[in-house]
């Protein structure tokens, strides 16, 4: 591959399952060495993308080169170049770790010799040589990813498609594998192609996020820049006497809005037990461009649990003042809510990262 080409360029790609139109004119670019991630609801069409771009399933139209080569010219260089570890894993049951990596490496023709050496090298790569001779079968969820990925990197791949790779994992294990890809594209400067349905997914690993709507890429770019698309955020307070509220912050911005609650509250002598701010986040981009719900994450991951506050401009606009602990209203924030402190929700942002 050319040192500057990047490792994915599509442009036009269209892609029907007889009348079911699934992708309608997509366009993207993936530079070398970073993380994609192609973010969108059950049945958007993440997976029908990663099959046509790692040759599995065939474009009705576009152009498409993916690691220096023709997609439609050249399957088998793109094929050698590349490596893919879907949903459901590949690897073997009945055999041990260590054994499903011979075979991967048999798989490839790597010589006796290297062999030997390319399985030991990955089993301390991606931390399982304690659980090595162990039949696959008693591994957990994360260990059984880890293999995975381990057996996809046998073939020293420039690109890896990696198909929803934490579904069904606990929190635990998905920062786990996170870490393992950071690794991989740091180390050894792999580009990943990463698709999901966790917004958190996207935001803590991918350098490009573009989320897939009904066959359409409906936005493009890096968390902060989709983050950056829509206005808003809200402040929450939360009182002595366990009641707590919500404030919008308007088009003024953070400081200005948390100045102006600050100074109401203070003007009041309002007995504040907590504050605190949320700012948009790839949920809210999501709902404003798509208006489609993404995957809840599992508990722990994301947002606590908890009744959710409207968020972006699902939040409903003009000064609604609602009943109980009243703020004057002010050009830059908004009281949207009041709860009881006990049932609000706050969403806050991973303090892992
Ligand atoms: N072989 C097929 N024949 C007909 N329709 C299909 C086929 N494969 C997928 N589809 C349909 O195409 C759409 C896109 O499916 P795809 O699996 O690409 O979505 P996805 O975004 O990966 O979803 P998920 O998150 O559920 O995996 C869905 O409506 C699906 O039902």
């Amino acid at each position: 591959m050319l040192n500057k080409e990047p490792a994915i360029a599509v442009t036009g790609l269209r892609k029907s399952y007889g009348p079911h139109l699934v992708l309608d004119g997509i366009d993207l670019t993936v530079p070398q060495g970073t993380i994609f991630s192609l973010l969108g609801p059950n049945g958007a069409g993440k997976t029908t993308t990663v099959q046509i771009l790692s040759t599995l399933l065939k474009a009705d139209a576009g152009q498409i080169r993916v690691a220096g080569h023709d997609l439609a010219a050249e399957p088998d260089a793109v094929r050698a170049a590349i490596g893919v570890t879907g949903q459901f894993s590949a690897v073997d049951d009945l055999l041990t770790g260590e054994e499903n990596l011979r075979l991967m490496a048999d798989l490839l023709h790597v010589g006796r010799g290297r062999r030997r050496q390319t399985v030991h090298a990955l089993l301390e790569r991606f931390d399982l040589a304690d659980v090595a001779r162990k039949p696959v079968a008693a591994y957990s969820g994360g260990l059984r990813r880890r293999l995975d990925l381990a057996m996809t990197m046998v073939g020293e791949p420039r690109l890896i498609f990696l198909d929803e790779p934490t579904a069904g994992l606990d929190p635990r294990s998905r920062r786990d594998l996170w870490q393992t890809v950071r690794g991989l594209v740091e180390n050894d400067g792999v580009t990943v192609f990463l698709t999901t349905q966790y917004l958190e997914e996207a935001d803590q690993l991918a350098d490009r996020v573009a989320l897939l709507s009904r066959g359409a890429l409906v936005a493009e770019g890096t968390p902060d820049q989709l983050k950056r698309l829509i206005p808003g955020g809200h402040i929450s307070v939360r009182f002595a006497d366990e009641t707590a509220l919500t404030v919008r912050i308007g088009d003024a911005g953070i400081v200005d809005s948390l100045r102006s609650v600050l100074e109401q509250l203070d003007a009041r002598e309002a007995e504040v037990a907590g504050l605190s701010v949320h700012t948009p986040d790839l949920d809210d981009v999501f709902l404003a461009l798509t208006g489609d719900a993404p995957a809840a994450p599992t508990a722990g991951v994301g947002s606590p649990a908890g009744p959710a506050i409207p968020a972006g401009p699902a939040i409903p606009a003009g000064p609604a003042i609602p009943a109980g602990p009243t703020l004057p209203t002010s050009p830059t924030a908004a009281v949207i809510t009041t709860t009881t402190a006990t049932t609000t929700a706050t969403t806050t942002k991973d303090p892992a990262r």
